[in-house]
């Protein structure tokens, strides 16, 4: 398969960061729905609005695939505008049938209805980031999320640790991988487009990615009585080359940073939403932006969201694209580094907006 399959033989999965086991949220609600623990409740500069800002929504691009895939240079310029001005669109027509989204929701949602004992038959371990628990959790004074997690790494194969995989509902395996199947193809097919609005040829992307990994998210945010005070998942910019997330069709939570104004990106019925990482950041030197997001819990219904994080081998060297550094200034914002640091380095910090990002930044500018 080229360059995009070049490490595959002789690798051990790897292990990613430890973390500091708390407390799981879902049972935290089941036991008394009205309890909010004080590691929980932000700082009033911290919490969510209480206005209702539903309306900004509409102004998140969306993003038509079926019209990229033809090489309509309209919906390409629409690609280039979203991922300057905002980091973030929608994409309808992606070819993912409507059914697959279901199943996985389906089966996704039955998981976690299990038990809790059920569920930790694929507990996270301390020192890794795979499996059922909460991810970025590294000291005891920390603000928690209010959400669990279920984290898997499915590309390449050799790197899945099927322990950590449910087999509960029966079927769920299957799903996930016929799922995540499906959206590495929307994925690379974005990649092409994304190539070309980098002046590359459209295979460029997926060959400096040396070989595409991808990793699995779903996040479960139980219902809070006081949605007001806590945030499902902190501030935070992903460290992918994109993140493709698929969301409840009648459950809002996600909101992105623009112009300091926290917008919704309520779901458009079975569209996906795809945002910019810090690796597409990296390598536009800042052009293209991967914004800060956040979730908001609900107060009477749960929400869960399925993120598909696509990213670079860590072996991958990540650097301004030469042809993106403005000719005029040479001014280079970031660096030379191995992408399997750089993912450690924001693995083993909490999530903090985009704070784990200064490490890839040139010194004189950090
Ligand atoms: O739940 C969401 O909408 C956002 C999830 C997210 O940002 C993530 O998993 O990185
Ligand atoms: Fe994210």
């Amino acid at each position: 398969m080229g360059s995009n399959e070049t490490f595959t033989e002789n690798e051990e999965a790897p292990t990613y960061a430890p973390w500091i086991p708390v407390p799981n949220v879902q049972e935290l609600v089941r036991e008394d729905p009205l309890q909010v623990p004080q590691r929980y409740v932000r700082e009033p500069e911290n919490r969510p609005e209480v206005t209702d800002m539903s309306h900004l929504s509409s102004l998140v691009p969306v993003i038509d695939l079926s019209l990229l895939l033809l090489g309509n240079k309209e919906e390409l310029n629409k690609l280039d505008l979203a991922c300057q001005d905002w980091g973030f669109f929608q994409v309808v027509n992606h070819g993912v049938a409507k059914e697959l989204l279901q199943k996985m929701k389906d089966a996704a949602a039955e998981f976690f209805e299990l038990p809790l004992e059920e569920k930790n038959k694929y507990a996270m371990p301390s020192d890794d980031i795979q499996g059922y628990g909460h991810a970025y959790v590294v000291s005891e004074e920390q603000m928690l999320d209010w959400s669990d997690a279920l984290i898997l790494v499915v590309h390449p194969s050799h790197y899945r640790k099927l322990k950590f995989w449910p087999n509960s509902p029966t079927g769920l395996q299957e799903i996930i991988e016929e799922y995540s199947n499906a959206i590495r193809k929307v994925a690379t097919e974005l990649f092409q487009s994304l190539s070309l609005i980098m002046g590359m040829d459209k295979e460029a992307l997926l060959g400096l990615h040396k070989q595409l990994v991808q990793g699995y998210r779903v996040n479960y945010y139980p219902p809070c009585s006081k949605p007001d005070q806590v945030l499902g998942i902190s501030p935070h910019s992903d460290s992918s080359t994109i993140t493709i997330l698929m969301q409840d069709n009648d459950v809002c939570g996600l909101q992105l940073k623009h112009n300091n104004e926290w917008v919704p990106v309520n779901p458009i019925p079975d569209a996906l939403v795809v945002n910019v990482g810090d690796i597409i950041e990296m390598w536009s030197n800042g052009k293209y932006k991967s914004i800060e997001h956040r979730a908001v819990a609900n107060d009477n219904k749960a929400r869960v969201s399925y993120a598909t994080f696509l990213y670079p081998h860590e072996e991958a060297e990540i650097e301004p694209l030469n042809h993106m550094i403005d000719p005029k200034t040479k001014q280079q914002i970031y660096k030379t580094v191995k992408y399997g640091d750089y993912l450690r380095n924001s693995m083993k910090r909490k999530l903090e907006g985009k704070a784990h990002t200064e490490m890839a930044k040139v010194e004189t500018l950090a």
